[in-house]
């Protein structure tokens, strides 16, 4: 039998796997303790960029309960008119799909503690990136599923702007073939541009 033609899968190398590993402990350990009064700052911050795009349909984050509570700016992007979608998370090795959220529309559980709205399926025209680490070139770490490396490979096209507290920082974030660094990154202090 012929096998089928598939892209060849690069893992990263396993130092580079490593030191992301390292890298995400810490990471989510300043996410975890952080001041939660920064939130509200940094939503703040992440309406005007994303409000400042031209696009309708904007894919935003619906938090994890250790995340940064983003809650605020997806009402706040409904309000101002503009279609808020989510991600729902499918099996590991595919891209996000994104849903329609509406303030009044219910919630279901996906995968990894995740909730997805019961709205049509839609294409995203911005994307919000949730990081769990960033460094200063715009490189970014998530929680190591590939999830959103695979959406953003998938979506070239389209302004993508990554979100963390400035604590989540870290000097140097190891890359591996996949990691393409991102053209803006929002703290609660700063707006960082990288093209
Ligand atoms: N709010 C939110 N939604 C999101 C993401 C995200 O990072 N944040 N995703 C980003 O890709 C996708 C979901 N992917 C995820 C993949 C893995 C884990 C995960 O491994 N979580 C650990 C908890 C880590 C910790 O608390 O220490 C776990 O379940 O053990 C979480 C989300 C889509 N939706
Ligand atoms: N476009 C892609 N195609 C195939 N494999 C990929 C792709 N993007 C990432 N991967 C692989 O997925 C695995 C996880 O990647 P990584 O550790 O960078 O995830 P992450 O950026 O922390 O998580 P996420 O993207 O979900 O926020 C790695 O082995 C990586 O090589």
């Amino acid at each position: 039998m012929v096998a089928p033609h598939l892209p060849p899968f690069i893992s990263d190398p396993p130092a580079v796997a490593q030191a992301k590993k390292q890298a995400r402990t810490g990471c989510l350990h300043a996410l975890k303790t952080r001041n939660p009064a920064l939130d509200s700052l940094l939503c703040a911050r992440l309406a005007e960029t994303l409000l400042a795009l031209p696009a309708q349909n904007i894919a935003c984050v619906w938090p994890l309960p250790h995340e940064v509570d983003v809650r605020p700016l997806c009402h706040a992007l409904h309000k101002a008119g503009r279609t808020v979608l989510l991600p729902e998370t499918p099996p590991r090795g595919h891209p996000l799909q994104f849903r329609v959220w509406h303030p009044q529309g219910s919630m279901v559980p996906g995968r990894f503690g995740t909730e997805v709205p019961d709205g049509p399926y839609a294409a995203p025209q911005a994307l919000l990136v949730p990081l769990v680490g960033f460094d200063r070139t715009g490189n970014r770490l998530g929680y190591g599923g590939g999830y959103y490396d695979r959406t953003l490979a998938g979506l070239p096209a389209i302004p993508a702007v990554g979100y963390a507290l400035s604590v989540q920082e870290v000097d140097h974030l190891p890359t591996g073939p996949y990691d393409k660094p991102l053209s803006c990154i929002v703290t609660e202090k700063e707006r960082l541009h990288f093209d």
